[in-house]
């Protein structure tokens, strides 16, 4: 059974078209990153996903259960860190959680959970109080409420600093380790490349690729780039690169490393080995000074799909087949639509 199972999800608002036909699937116990421009649709997907919009056309499921109809049950098994969500001003950290704690009828203690995201010396202080990375963690500890099953963080890092980030990185591996599904959207590459599985990039309400990170980047078709410093360039070396296999670019930059010498430099997007562009290099009588490698990071990727660069490849992907029926005869009505404060 998928965590997640989202297919041919439409959403317009008006004439803006913010989901256009999106499919994919998220298994359960992944950590799954939702990667996208602003503007892309990833805070539509999750407000589908949690009935606070309602889709224009599509079937979404989490759990299984169908968004619309069994949004209470998946609420209750689902934490939340909503993008640009506030706290209140006049409630201490412990007062937030009791709240959550109460409304999900768990049994969590205040305290080790202010402790996991280091907020734990400010439990009794006003949320006005604190710092806008303070109530991120509080937000995030909010989420982690009642141990759930899915974990779903839009833009988790925002306001944290470095160490803040770190931590919430270890908090999404720690979580994942209990067995949590984690879907976790943001535009910053670098949190999605240290913990996500898999990667989906949404672009213009479309998905344009779901693959591992590393599979994106073979995807991209650039492997990594190779640079070489040598005494000098000719056409016949350059043309020896060219022909070695699995050489797809080369191009030649004439400063050296820092601008000041004038050492040419040749790069080479290989996806196969290194050590043959360099036998290359030399057997055309070139002196090899130095190389180092450079791999295309999920950065490059991200760029290439989502300025219409990459190559379009849904991996592993497949709309939800089957004949799966949702047994609640009960419609939840709980749902706010189309409300930022239905997001909270
Ligand atoms: N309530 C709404 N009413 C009208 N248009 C909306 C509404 N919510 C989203 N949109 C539009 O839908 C599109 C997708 O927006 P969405 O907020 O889902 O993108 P996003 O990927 O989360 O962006 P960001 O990274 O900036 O948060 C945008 O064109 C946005 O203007």
């Amino acid at each position: 059974m998928a965590a997640i199972s989202v297919a041919g999800l439409t959403k317009r608002y008006g004439q803006t078209v913010a989901l256009d036909d999106l499919s994919f699937r998220v298994h359960e116990n992944e950590v799954f990153g939702f990667l996208g421009p602003n503007g892309a649709g990833k805070s539509t997907t999750i407000n589908v996903l949690l009935d606070f919009a309602r889709p224009t056309a599509g079937d979404v499921r989490v759990f299984d259960h169908d968004a619309q109809r069994r949004s209470r049950e998946i609420r209750r098994r689902t934490g939340v860190l909503p993008e640009g969500a506030s706290t209140y001003d006049r409630l201490t950290g412990r007062q937030h959680l009791e709240f959550v704690i109460g409304s999900k009828g768990a049994d969590d203690d205040p305290e080790r959970l202010l402790e996991r995201v280091d907020l734990v010396d400010a439990i009794d202080k006003k949320a006005g109080g604190y710092s806008k990375g303070m109530s991120q963690r509080l937000l995030l500890a909010m989420a982690l409420v009642g141990d759930p099953d899915l974990l779903i963080l839009d833009e988790p890092s925002t306001g944290l600093d470095p160490n803040g980030a770190r931590e919430m990185r270890d908090i999404v591996r720690e979580e994942n380790a209990r067995g949590a599904t984690v879907f976790f959207s943001s535009h910053i590459m670098e949190q999605v490349e240290a913990v996500c599985d898999r990667v989906g990039i949404l672009r213009d309400g479309e998905m344009v690729a779901v693959d591992t990170v590393s599979g994106l980047r073979d995807s991209v078709g650039q492997g990594s780039t190779l640079h070489v410093w040598v005494d000098h360039v000719d056409e016949t070396a350059l043309e020896r690169v060219r022909s070695t296999p699995d050489v797809t670019a080369v191009t030649t930059e004439g400063e050296g490393r820092g601008g000041e010498s004038a050492e040419p430099t040749i790069a080479v997007q290989t996806g196969g080995a290194k050590t043959d562009v360099i036998h290359a290099i030399e057997s055309a009588g070139l002196e090899v000074r130095d190389f180092e490698t450079e791999e295309t990071s999920l950065e490059d990727v991200f760029h290439a799909y989502t300025t219409g660069s990459g190559s379009g490849a849904v991996a592993g992907e497949g709309t939800r087949t089957g004949t799966e029926t949702d047994t609640d005869p009960e419609p939840d009505t709980g749902a706010t639509e189309e409300t930022e404060a239905g997001r909270r």
